[in-house]
């Protein structure tokens, strides 16, 4: 039969079957592969991209991929010190962190942000399970000053991930579990500390040895002449990346740096994808569209 001879229908039921198959490829390469997914930006605060969101963790579970997902919520730990009357700064990209709002920055990572994405997830099946880096002792933080001016700078209780007790995340793999990250951890001592979501995700990749890190953002990748519209880059290197970091601007820098960290580490590709573009993460794993920045080793 000609598309001619068809009835519309038929035609529309072939378009569909169209878009199935070109997903065969990607099905394919990413079938039992681990993929660390970073949820922030607008996709965290607008109901539809939210459940759009928690819908593609469960699509790529039930492609046989195995999703973790490592969660944000800054401006959410922002609104809450707000309320209580904490003040709250950011020096160099991070957010200081006092004794006090270190309790509020848990509370709203974990109780709050981490909780819902569960919730909505769960909507599905019972698939995703809440944790931070306190569980299980998934994550060990050491302690990290920020940079301003060129200069180290104390930002109190503020981590990078020093260590990654792997088997934390891999037992729940292994159960067909979905892993929701909230990015507080304790350094040897126990003290707790507050890691920004991006740097997190960036580690949790190199040590679960992901085959791709995904890093959904309010922007469609890196412009290498931020905001001309025709500077976007659809991929570059880490080399001519990590020539680049000390020209991007404060947003940027640690996504960019956790992508870098990630195929430094032996992670064969790292993207930046717009999460404001509903099913974002389906468009990047199952299609060649080449959504957002890829960012790759060599
Ligand atoms: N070179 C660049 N390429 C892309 N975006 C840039 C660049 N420089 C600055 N930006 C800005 O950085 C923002 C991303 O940082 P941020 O808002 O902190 O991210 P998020 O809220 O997703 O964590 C983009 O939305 C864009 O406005
Ligand atoms: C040290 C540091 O700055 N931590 C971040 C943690 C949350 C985060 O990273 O959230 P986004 O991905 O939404 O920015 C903070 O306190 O805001």
């Amino acid at each position: 039969m000609t598309l001619d001879q068809m009835s519309p229908g038929v035609r529309d039921a072939l378009g569909k079957a169209q878009t199935l198959i070109e997903a065969l490829p990607w099905l394919a390469r990413f079938h039992g592969k681990l993929v660390v997914v970073k949820y922030g930006g607008h996709a965290m605060v607008d109901p539809e991209l939210r459940a759009a969101f928690a819908a593609d963790m469960v699509f790529l579970r039930y492609a046989g991929l195995k999703p973790v997902v490592v969660h944000g919520g800054g401006p959410q730990i922002s609104s809450m010190l707000d309320k209580l009357g904490i003040e709250s700064e950011f020096r160099g990209g991070l957010r200081v962190t006092t004794p006090e709002a270190i309790d509020v920055v848990r509370m709203v990572l974990v109780g709050q942000v981490g909780r819902e994405l569960v919730g909505l997830i769960n909507e599905h099946g019972p698939f995703a399970v809440g944790m931070s880096g306190e569980d299980a002792r998934l994550l060990t933080a050491e302690r990290r000053h920020a940079v301003v001016d060129g200069n180290p700078v104390d930002v109190g209780q503020v981590g990078d991930v020093a260590a990654v007790n792997t088997a934390a995340i891999t037992d729940l793999l292994d159960a067909r579990r979905i892993p929701v990250i909230s990015t507080v951890a304790p350094d040897v001592d126990g003290v707790l500390h507050n890691l920004n979501a991006d740097t997190a995700a960036g580690a949790l990749a190199t040590a679960l040895g992901a085959q791709k890190l995904v890093v959904l953002t309010d922007v469609d990748g890196l412009y290498a002449d931020w905001p001309d519209p025709g500077s976007r880059i659809s991929q570059i290197t880490g080399p001519e990346l990590s020539a680049m970091l000390p020209h991007l601007s404060a947003g940027m820098v640690p996504k960019m740096e956790a992508c870098l960290r990630a195929v430094e580490g032996g992670v064969p590709q790292a993207h930046v994808i717009d999460g404001r573009v509903p099913h974002s993460v389906l468009l990047e794993v199952f299609t060649s569209e080449g959504v957002g920045t890829m960012v790759v080793p060599e």
